[in-house]
């Protein structure tokens, strides 16, 4: 809630201009955009043709009926997503999302063939183990017993919305351990920007922008980022 629609737009075409950046284009990295939902269809058309995906920030753990100001996962994929957001921090806190709704509509995506970009984090600054622990239980009580592409989006709530992101050490060891133990890819946010992922190296397999991707302008640098840490693996 950061950008206007015709904002959205803006960032967007810029964004867009950068589908033919190496990191891009040679298949060093994939990028996706998720915008809030009015905004859905028009962004959808600036990224036609390119490799950039659009997803939703949310969606509805049923995918039809009676749920006022809900939006379903078939709806969404009617509209070209990809991708959708769930169990973010400020949906966990402000909403009273719990793990259990977190585990339905995590299944409502997979359901709908939308790649749930599921966020954990710990809500307090605890030492990473306790994090990470904290964290890995959370993926598994949002996947239950299901199967399917997931994107695990590790955001320590307190990083969320800082002046910096956590400490390099924290990130590293919650996002290995994830990855370790649950086998899956896992991307980093709360105060990412420009500088991190080279910090980071391969300890993440990405980075989930929020305010400091504002400026396209730092999406083009950690594009580059993207492509130095490819070539250099
Ligand atoms: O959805 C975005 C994340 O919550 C991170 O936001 P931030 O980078 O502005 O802290």
């Amino acid at each position: 809630m950061y950008f206007s629609h015709a904002r959205t737009l803006a960032w967007s075409g810029d964004v867009a201009a950068l589908a033919s950046h190496e990191a891009i284009a040679g298949g060093h990295a994939e990028l996706f955009v998720l915008p809030s939902f009015p905004s859905i269809p028009a962004v959808t058309d600036v990224f036609a043709g390119t490799p950039v995906r659009v997803g939703a920030q949310d969606l509805c753990a049923d995918d039809t009926g009676a749920f006022t100001g809900e939006v379903g996962g078939p709806l969404l994929r009617e509209l070209g997503c990809t991708h959708v957001e769930v169990g973010h921090a400020e949906r966990r806190r402000l909403y009273g999302e719990d793990d259990a709704l977190v585990a339905r509509k995590t299944a409502a995506a997979l359901r709908n063939e939308l790649v749930p970009v599921l966020c954990v984090g710990e809500p307090e600054r605890v030492p990473a183990d306790q994090a990470a622990a904290h964290c890995v239980a959370e993926v598994e009580s949002a996947l239950g017993s299901a199967t399917g592409p997931v994107v695990v989006a590790y955001e320590p709530h307190w990083a969320i919305g800082a002046a910096e992101p956590a400490p390099e050490e924290h990130i590293a060891h919650v996002c290995g351990t994830l990855k370790k133990r649950l086998g899956v890819r896992v991307i980093y946010g709360g105060s990412a920007g420009p500088g991190l992922l080279t910090r980071l190296g391969t300890s993440v397999d990405g980075l989930f922008l929020g305010r400091f991707a504002h400026d396209p302008v730092a999406v083009g640098e950690i594009l580059d980022e993207a492509l130095e840490l490819a070539k250099g693996s």
